[in-house]
C-alpha cells in the first residue's frame, strides 16, 4: 500500500525503532546490531542509536534524556524474522521506460533506442499518460525498497515536471533529470531544436524543482545529456557550463556498448573537441562534464586509462548488471577497473534496458555478474562480488554516488532516516517460525528459512531470493512512505 498522502494528514511524531539493524560498515562488512534503539526526531533525522536496549530501557532512560514525551513517541519494533536494513538507491532509472521493462527483444543498445525506447519517450508529451506512468513506477520502486532514484525524465518539460511533483508527494527522494539531446542522430520527432533550446529547458525544470522545494531537500535538479552521440558538441560544452555555474550533479551514459565507444570515437575526434585523447571519458573531460558530481552510467569497456580518468575526476559510476546482460552489452569488471581504483560505485536498475525496477535484483545480478568476471578472459576469483559488497553498493555507495553519502546508507547519528523493514518470516523465541500477515499468504514470500541459519545467511537468502514481499515498511526522512498490506 502507498501511504504517502495519507501520512500527510497525520501530525508527524518522534519514532523509536527496535529490534535488528544490519547495514554496511565498509565495502566487505556488513554490521548486525541486535536489540538496538534507533532514535529518529520529527524531521526525520537520527538522534541517538542505543545498543543493548529494550522497551523499558527506551522508556525510562532514553526519552528522558531526550526529553520526548512518552504519548509523542511512536515506537515501531522488528519482529523475529524482520530486520531493519537501510533505503535502497537507485543510481540510474528511467522512469518513462516503466512500461517497456522485460520487453527488449534481442536487441542491443543503439536498435533498442530506436525501436523501443524514443517512441516510448515521445509519447510523454501527453501528461495524462505521464502521470499514469510515474505514479506506477514510484509505488513500484518504493515497494521495492528504492529510497531514493536518480530518474531520467524525458525531454518533455512539462511532465519532467510533474515527475519531480510526484516524487515530493509520494516522499521518495530522488534527482530528477529532463533529458538533453539535439543531434541529429535523435529522430526528428524525439530532440531539442537547438543547444540553446535544450538548456532553456533545462532551466525550466530546475527552476520548478526549486519552487516545489526549495532546499532541495528531497528532490534535486540533475544535469542530463542522454550520451554524447545524442548531443552535438555546443549542448555538451554549455550544459559543462550550466554545471559548473550551478553545481548542480550530473548524469549520463558511458561505454555501455562496443558500437556506441565506436560511435563517440568517430564523431568526436579530439581534433573537434580539443580532448587529451580519443576515449570516451575523454570527451566529457573536455567539456566539463567529467567531475566530482558526474554519475556515470554502465562503463561497461572502459579502459585502464579511461578509468584513471574518472578516478582523477572523482567521477561516480552507476553499475547496472541487469541492462548490461539483457541488451548484452558486456560485464562490467567492477572490482577490478573501478573498486580497486578507489571510484565510488552504485548499482542502478536501468529500467527499461533493465528489465526489473528493484534494486534487489540488480545486488543479485551484480553478485552473478562478478562470477562471469571471474571466470572469463583474464579473470580472477577475486572479481567476485559478495554479499555483503552488493549490499554496500545498493545503499552506501550509492548514496555516494548521488553526493548523499553524508545522509543517507546508514544508521548513524546525523543521518536520515531513509529505510526499509524486510521480513524474512518470523522467528520466535523457541525457534519456530510463526505468521506475519503477508497478502501472498508469507511468511517470508519466496525466502524460506528455518530458524538455524545464522543472520548472514538469512541476508544472503534475502539477496538471492528476495523480492518486495520482503519489503514490509518503507521510509524517507522518517516518513512511512509504503507498508505492504
Ligand atoms: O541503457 C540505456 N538506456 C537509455 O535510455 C540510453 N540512452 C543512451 N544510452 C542509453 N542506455
Amino acid at each position: 500500500m502507498h501511504v504517502g498522502s495519507q501520512q500527510n494528514r497525520t501530525a508527524v511524531r518522534n519514532k523509536v525503532f527496535l529490534g535488528l539493524f544490519v547495514h554496511s560498515t565498509a565495502l566487505d562488512e556488513l554490521e548486525y546490531l541486535h536489540e538496538t534503539a534507533v532514535f529518529v526526531d520529527k524531521s526525520g533525522t537520527i538522534v541517538a542509536v542505543e545498543k543493548n536496549c529494550n522497551e523499558e530501557k527506551v522508556r525510562e532512560t532514553v526519552l528522558a534524556r531526550l526529553g520526548w514525551e512518552a504519548a509523542d513517541v511512536e515506537v515501531v519494533k522488528a519482529r523475529g524474522g524482520q530486520f531493519f536494513f537501510p533505503g535502497f538507491i537507485d543510481t540510474h532509472i528511467h522512469a518513462p521506460q516503466y512500461p517497456n521493462v522485460g520487453i527488449f527483444g534481442s536487441s542491443t543498445l543503439l536498435d533498442w533506442l530506436n525501436t523501443y525506447t524514443f517512441p516510448l519517450e515521445a509519447s510523454f508529451s501527453d501528461k495524462a499518460k505521464a502521470r499514469q506512468v510515474y505514479t506506477r513506477v514510484i509505488r513500484k520502486t518504493l515497494s521495492h525498497g528504492t529510497t531514493c532514484a536518480a530518474y531520467y525524465a524525458t525531454i518533455d518539460v512539462p511532465s519532467t515536471n510533474l515527475l519531480a511533483d510526484l516524487c515530493l508527494v509520494s516522499g521518495q527522494r530522488a534527482l530528477i533529470g529532463r533529458v538533453c539531446m539535439d543531434s541529429d542522430l535523435s529522430p526528428d520527432y524525439y530532440r531539442d531544436a537547438s543547444p540553446e533550446a535544450s538548456i532553456a529547458a533545462t532551466k525550466a525544470t530546475i527552476e520548478h524543482i526549486r519552487t516545489i522545494d526549495p532546499a532541495l531537500s528531497l528532490i534535486r535538479p540533475v544535469i542530463t545529456p542522454r550520451f554524447a552521440p545524442s548531443c552535438t558538441l555546443p549542448l555538451l560544452r554549455q550544459l559543462g557550463d550550466l554545471a559548473k555555474e550551478t553545481a548542480l550533479p550530473i548524469q549520463t551514459h558511458i561505454s555501455e556498448n562496443k558500437s556506441e565507444v565506436a560511435l563517440v570515437r568517430e564523431l568526436f575526434p579530439p581534433s573537434l573537441t580539443g580532448a587529451a585523447d580519443d576515449s570516451y571519458a575523454a570527451v566529457y573531460d573536455a567539456v566539463g562534464l567529467l567531475t566530482e558530481r558526474t554519475v556515470l552510467a554502465h562503463a561497461v569497456h572502459l579502459t585502464e586509462h579511461e578509468a584513471d580518468l574518472v578516478a582523477a575526476r572523482k567521477a561516480k559510476i552507476s553499475h547496472c548488471p541487469c541492462s548490461n546482460s539483457a541488451l548484452t552489452s558486456g560485464a562490467a569488471p567492477v572490482r577490478r577497473l573501478l573498486l580497486d581504483r578507489g571510484i565510488a560505485c552504485g548499482l542502478g536498475t536501468d529500467v527499461s534496458g533493465g528489465y526489473s525496477a528493484s534494486v534487489l535484483e540488480a545486488a543479485r545480478q551484480a553478485a552473478l555478474v562478478s562470477r562471469h568476471v571471474a571466470f572469463g578472459p583474464g579473470g580472477e576469483e577475486r572479481d567476485r562480488l559478495s554479499v555483503d559488497e552488493v549490499l554496500f553498493l545498493a545503499t552506501r555507495g550509492g548514496a555516494e554516488v548521488v553526493g548523499l553519502g553524508d545522509k543517507v546508507g546508514g544508521f548513524e547519528v546525523g543521518m536520515e532516516w531513509d529505510a526499509q523493514l524486510v521480513g524474512l518470516g518470523a522467528i520466535g523465541e523457541d525457534g519456530e517460525e510463526q505468521e506475519w500477515e503477508g497478502e501472498d499468504g508469507g511468511p517470508g514470500g519466496n525466502v524460506d528459512v528455518f530458524g538455524w541459519e545464522s543472520w548472514p545467511e538469512r541476508v544472503a537468502k534475502w539477496v538471492y531470493n528476495g523480492d518486495d514481499r520482503n519489503t514490509v515498511k518503507v521510509w524517507v526522512k522518517g516518513r512511512l512512505v509504503h507498508e505492504r498490506k
